[in-house]
């Protein structure tokens, strides 16, 4: 009645001047200070109210110390491409929240929309906010430093919660309906430094590097360095590489990019494909010996000058000219150079955005050019090896559940006898186990044969190699010689050592056999 009475009596204008006044009446009395921080801005999405929302998800799905929740009503929600629930806080609740030892208090209000303004695009049909409560005393010191740990935490808890993505670039360097030049899938290889097989202590200095780097804002700022690191895998094939980096996103909860160069026609699309990528992120580029021929390497006619050319081995063709692109120094051929895959990852454009890790693997480390080998480029070069026995006890942990104490002491010591010698790859290695997983003994008696096997044919290889070297060896020095007289006398002697090495190498072998 009042208040039908009061919208008859008294017009609106002097209404919303009352309000105006009481409000300011109420904010000279007040201790607190509030902040509305929309869901939209203006016809924009607010990023702040995404941040405080996952932010106050996670305090009020916890108890964590300092945090109050006045309310048992929590609204949960799973986003695309994610598999964990998160809470977040109902419509028009409570929760207080302590931040340096400052008390505030958030509220969440829901309102529903009065008249749709004009919008490109449709809003919601309610309006969201949040409202924050500081006491005025402590506003000053608090607010800003306050909303940066909000938002550095749920960028945290958006990561932790959504699934790791996998890009490759566009076939061609085409774009996508958003203009993106990336492709992407939820990327769920279950890969970890857990399972992976290699030597403990290697694996521990490759974890403790990336968890350094990771954390190491403060210090690559400090010593003027652009925050990325480059690591090089090199081995044979099956050895590993691919689940090495497949373990450093897990183990960082970055994303990866990963760079088909083959596809990539020019130096600039190279850069614009860089500055496509997030922070946080890995950027591979897979058996980069077999991408590109950078051993092609030529010294640009008359001026000396460096030209850094690399064919591209995808036809043996050069690349199709793009008319304008200032990359095309090339002498006309355009297709990327071993400078544009340089400044790729070390030049000014390696800086555009943070926080990148870059992972060249190659199966031959010897087909690199040294230029990019150099540190700076690569920080750690890692040799993927084959399977040594620190490693095979984790391949038995895996695949079979064998703890180191579940083996006979000598099925241990003849496996650790050949395991060396036998040079087979995690891979093959996991291959036989694999196969014999229901039976445990089994899997071990066939590995061993397997290793034995394998280990007497590396011999026999090796010592076939040594022959023939010490014989082509021979056969030069006689070419050498043969004007004089008496040189074959001395390369017969050599060849008796060898033939006497061979025949005492063939006993210990038939031994072990
Ligand atoms: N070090 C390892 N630890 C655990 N599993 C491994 C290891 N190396 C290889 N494997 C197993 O072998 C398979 C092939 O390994 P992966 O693709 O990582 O090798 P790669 O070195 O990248 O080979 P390529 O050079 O041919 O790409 C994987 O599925 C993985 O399960």
């Amino acid at each position: 009645f009042s208040q039908t009475l009061l919208h008859t009596v008294v017009p609106p204008e002097l209404r919303f001047a009352f309000l105006k006044l009481f409000q300011r009446l109420f904010n000279c009395f007040s201790s607190y200070c509030y902040y509305e921080i929309t869901e939209i801005d203006g016809v924009n999405t607010n990023e702040l109210y995404n941040a405080v929302q996952l932010y106050l998800s996670s305090s009020a799905s916890s108890t964590t110390a300092g945090t109050t929740s006045s309310s048992n009503r929590l609204s949960l929600t799973r986003g695309l491409n994610s598999s964990a629930i998160t809470f977040g806080l109902a419509n028009n609740d409570r929760l207080s929240d302590v931040f340096n030892g400052v008390s505030v208090v958030w509220e969440h209000n829901v309102t529903p929309r009065q008249s749709q303004t004009f919008s490109w695009r449709p809003l919601p049909e309610e309006k969201r906010g949040f409202t924050l409560r500081i006491n005025k005393r402590d506003q000053p010191g608090i607010l800003e430093e306050y909303l940066e740990f909000i938002t550095n935490k749920a960028m945290e808890i958006r990561r932790k919660n959504q699934d790791r993505l996998l890009y490759t670039n566009s076939r061609g360097g085409s774009l996508d309906s958003r203009g993106h030049p990336w492709e992407s899938v939820p990327f769920k290889h279950p890969s970890t430094f857990d399972t992976l097989a290699m030597d403990p202590i290697k694996k521990r200095e490759i974890m403790c590097d990336l968890r350094d780097f990771a954390d190491g804002q403060a210090f690559y700022k400090r010593t003027g360095r652009a925050w990325k690191r480059g690591y090089l895998l090199y081995g044979p094939p099956g050895t590993g590489k691919s689940s090495m980096i497949a373990a450093m996103a897990n183990f960082l909860g970055y994303d990866i990019y990963d760079l088909e160069l083959t596809e990539v026609n020019t130096n600039s699309e190279l850069r614009k494909l860089l500055m496509k990528t997030s922070s946080k992120s890995i950027i591979v580029i897979e058996d980069i010996d077999c991408s590109i021929n950078l051993t092609n390497r030529k010294k640009s006619n008359g001026t000396g000058a460096r030209n850094d050319s690399v064919s591209d081995t995808r036809s043996g063709s050069p690349g199709i000219p793009i008319p304008g692109d200032p990359d095309n120094n090339n002498g006309g051929n355009n297709s990327i150079t071993l400078s544009g895959l340089l400044n790729f990852t070390d030049g000014l454009w390696s800086c555009c955005g943070s926080e990148r890790i870059f992972v060249f693997t190659t199966n031959h480390i010897d087909k690199l050019d040294p230029a990019l080998l150099r540190s700076g480029r690569m920080d750690m070069h890692i040799h993927m090896s084959y399977c040594s026995f620190p490693s095979l006890k984790i391949l038995l942990k895996t695949y079979l559940g064998c703890e180191p104490g579940d083996i006979s002491p000598d099925v241990s010591s003849d496996l650790a006898a050949v395991i060396d010698e036998a040079e087979m790859t995690p891979a093959d290695i996991s291959e036989v186990l694999i196969k014999n997983r229901r039976d445990n003994d089994k899997a071990l008696r066939e590995l061993l044969e397997v290793l034995r096997k394998k280990k007497s044919v590396n011999r026999r290889l090796r010592r076939r190699r040594l022959v023939a070297d010490v014989e082509d060896e021979a056969e030069e020095k006689r070419a050498l010689d043969s004007p004089k007289e008496g040189g074959g006398a001395a390369n017969g002697g050599g060849g008796d050592d060898v033939e006497v090495n061979y025949k005492k190498s063939e006993e210990e072998d038939n031994g072990i056999d």
